[in-house]
C-alpha cells in the first residue's frame, strides 16, 4: 500500500480528533460506482425526517433524533427528547447532591442497573469507558442466570441498603429482566429495605414494568420512546440515566453523536466515514456478509466496544429476509476483545488459519493522561501498545487479511458518543444498500416462544413425576411429548433439587422420581 494510497484512503475530523483509514481494505478505486449509493442518502433522509422505516413493527427509527433533537419531525416528539433529558439531569443532580437518599436517609454510594440486550449493554459500555471516577460504584444483573445474581449481590453486600437500582426495558415485558427484578426485590427485602423506595424504572409509557413500578411505589420512572430501539437506545433515557448518575458529561456524549452525525449524513462519498464503512463492510464480504468482523479496541476501557458492536451489527443486519421479501440471510458475524491481550490468543489464527474475517482496528492515540514511566530505555508501556497495533495491522495485510483502522485521540464522553453514531450510521447506510430492515429482531421471538414450550412441558414433567423412578420414554409415552424434550426436563429437575435421578449408562437408561 503506497503513501499516495493511504492519502486517498483516510478520512480525516480534525473537530471530534478522527479518522479512518480503508487503505488496508484494497477497495477498487470504481468500486462506489457500483453500489446504490444514492438510495442509501435519500433512505438516511428519509429516517432522520420519520417516515416509517421500519415497516414490519410499522415505527419510525428515531435514534439520530435523541442528539438533536431540532431534528425531530414535529415538536411533540422534540418534546419527548428534551423534557426526559432534562428532567433525568435534574434528578441524577439531586441523588448525587444527597437531595434524593435511600430509605435510610443515607446518600446512595451505588446503582444496579437490571436490564438486557439494548437495555444493558450501551450502559455497560459507557461506565466501563469513562466511569473509572463514578460517585456511584455500578453494578449490573444483565441475565436470569441466579448465580450470576448472587454474585453481583456478594459484590454490593452490605452496600445494597445505600443502592439505587434502575430497572431498564423498553417492552416492560422481558422475561430476563422481569426476573432479575424481582430477584433483586428479594435481595432488597432480605437486607429489610423497601425494593421501591430503592428502584427507578425506564420503560415504554404503559408498559407492564411501568405499572408495576407505579404499584410498588418506585420513586421514578423515565419514558422511553418506541421509536428508538434498544440497540441503538444508549442516547436516549436507558443509556442517559446510568450516565448522568455516574457524573459522565453527557451533553458531551450526545455532541459528540451530533457532530458524527453532521459529518456523515453529506452525500458525498469521498467525504462520509458512515458510508464509507459501510462500503468497506460491502466491498469485504460481497455484500452477503461472507467475512466476519473483528473488533479490536487496543484500549482496555473499550474492551465492550466488540461486545456492544455485537449486538449492534448482527441484530441490525442478520435478517432471513429482504425489504421485497426474498430469503436473503444477511448478517455481518462480529467478535473481538481487545488489542494487544488478543495477540496473545486467536490472532495466531487471524494471520495464518482460515482467512474468513476483516478486522476493526480502533487506535487510541493517547495513551495515558499524564506522564508515563519508561519500561525500557526508550519506550513507554504506551510505545509498546502502539507497535503492537500497527505491528499488528502489517503482518496481517502481509498475510491479505484486510482491516480498518479506526483511531480517535482518547477516550472521552464526546469520542465514544461519535464512535457509536459512526456505526449507527454504517448500519443505516449498509441496510439500505442491501435492502434490509435493520431495525427489527423477528429471529429473537423463536427463541423467546421455544423458551416458553420448555416452560409448560417442565410444569407438565414436574407433575407426572411418582415415588416409582420412571425414565425419560415412560413420561414422554404418558405426556405425548418429544422423549429428548421431556429428558431435558427431567435433568433440570434434578439438577435442582427437584427430582432424583438414578443414573444409568445413557440417558435412555436413567430413571427420575420425587
Ligand atoms: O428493553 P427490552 O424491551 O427489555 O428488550 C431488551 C432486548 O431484547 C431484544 O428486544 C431482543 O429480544 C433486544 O432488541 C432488546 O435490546
Amino acid at each position: 500500500m503506497s503513501w499516495t494510497e493511504y492519502n486517498q484512503s483516510i478520512i480525516r475530523y480534525p473537530e471530534l480528533g478522527f479518522s479512518i483509514d480503508t487503505s488496508l481494505m484494497d477497495i477498487p478505486a470504481d468500486y462506489a460506482a457500483g453500489l446504490e449509493l444514492d438510495k442509501a442518502f435519500a433512505g438516511i433522509k428519509a429516517i432522520e425526517k420519520g417516515d416509517i422505516c421500519n415497516p414490519d413493527e410499522g415505527r419510525m427509527v428515531g435514534h439520530y433524533w435523541l442528539r438533536n433533537a431540532e431534528l425531530a419531525p414535529t415538536a411533540e416528539l422534540k418534546a419527548d427528547i428534551t423534557g426526559p433529558l432534562a428532567d433525568l439531569k435534574a434528578f441524577a443532580a439531586k441523588v448525587l447532591a444527597g437531595e434524593i437518599v435511600a430509605e435510610n436517609g443515607e446518600k446512595f454510594e451505588n446503582l444496579l442497573v437490571i436490564g438486557i440486550g439494548g437495555s444493558a449493554l450501551g450502559p455497560q459500555l459507557v461506565y466501563d469507558a469513562l466511569g473509572a471516577k463514578s460517585p456511584l460504584k455500578t453494578f449490573f444483573f444483565d441475565n436470569t442466570d441466579p448465580a450470576g445474581i448472587d454474585t453481583t449481590v456478594a459484590k454490593i453486600g452490605c452496600g445494597l441498603s445505600k443502592t439505587l437500582s434502575l430497572v431498564v426495558s423498553k417492552s416492560g415485558g422481558t422475561a430476563e429482566t422481569r426476573n432479575a427484578m424481582l430477584e433483586a426485590k428479594a435481595a432488597y427485602e432480605a437486607a429489610g429495605c423497601d425494593f421501591g423506595k430503592h428502584t427507578v424504572a425506564i420503560t415504554g409509557i404503559g408498559s407492564k414494568l411501568d405499572d408495576y413500578s407505579k404499584a410498588n411505589g418506585f420513586i421514578a420512572m423515565f419514558p422511553m420512546d418506541d421509536w428508538v430501539g434498544g440497540r441503538t437506545s444508549v442516547m436516549s433515557t436507558v443509556g442517559l440515566v446510568p450516565a448522568a448518575l455516574q457524573g459522565i458529561d453527557i451533553d458531551e456524549f450526545l455532541q459528540g453523536a451530533a457532530d458524527m452525525d453532521a459529518l456523515t449524513r453529506v452525500d458525498d462519498f469521498a467525504k462520509n466515514a458512515g458510508i464509507q464503512l459501510a462500503a468497506a463492510w460491502h466491498h469485504a464480504g460481497n455484500g452477503k456478509g461472507e467475512k466476519d468482523m473483528v473488533v479490536l479496541p487496543y484500549k482496555d476501557s473499550l474492551v465492550l466496544f466488540s461486545k456492544y458492536l455485537q449486538q449492534l451489527v448482527m441484530e441490525s443486519l442478520g435478517k432471513e429476509l429482504d425489504l421485497d421479501g426474498n430469503v436473503v440471510h444477511q448478517g455481518i458475524a462480529v467478535y473481538g476483545n481487545k488489542g494487544s491481550t488478543d495477540q496473545h490468543a486467536y490472532v495466531q489464527q487471524l494471520r495464518d488459519g482460515v482467512h474468513n474475517f476483516f478486522v476493526t482496528f480502533i487506535e487510541v492515540r493517547e495513551g495515558r493522561d499524564g506522564q508515563s514511566i519508561k519500561v525500557e530505555d526508550d519506550f513507554t508501556s504506551a510505545d509498546y501498545l502502539q507497535g503492537f497495533l500497527r505491528g499488528t495491522r502489517k503482518a496481517l495485510y502481509q498475510s491479505d487479511r484486510k482491516s480498518i483502522t479506526i483511531s480517535i485521540d482518547k477516550v472521552t464522553p464526546r469520542s465514544l458518543g461519535a464512535l457509536i453514531a459512526l456505526f449507527e450510521r454504517a448500519v443505516s447506510y449498509y441496510a439500505l444498500l442491501v435492502n434490509i430492515n435493520a431495525y427489527h429482531q423477528p429471529g429473537v421471538e423463536a427463541g423467546k416462544k421455544a423458551a416458553g414450550d420448555f416452560l409448560t412441558l417442565l410444569n407438565k414433567v414436574r407433575e407426572s413425576l411418582s415415588a416409582d423412578a420412571q425414565s425419560a420414554e415412560q413420561i414422554a409415552a404418558t405426556l405425548g411429548d418429544d422423549i429428548e424434550d421431556v429428558y431435558h426436563c427431567l435433568s433440570h429437575l434434578a439438577a435442582n433439587g427437584q427430582a432424583k435421578l438414578n443414573a444409568g449408562a445413557t440417558p435412555a437408561e436413567d430413571s427420575f422420581a420425587v
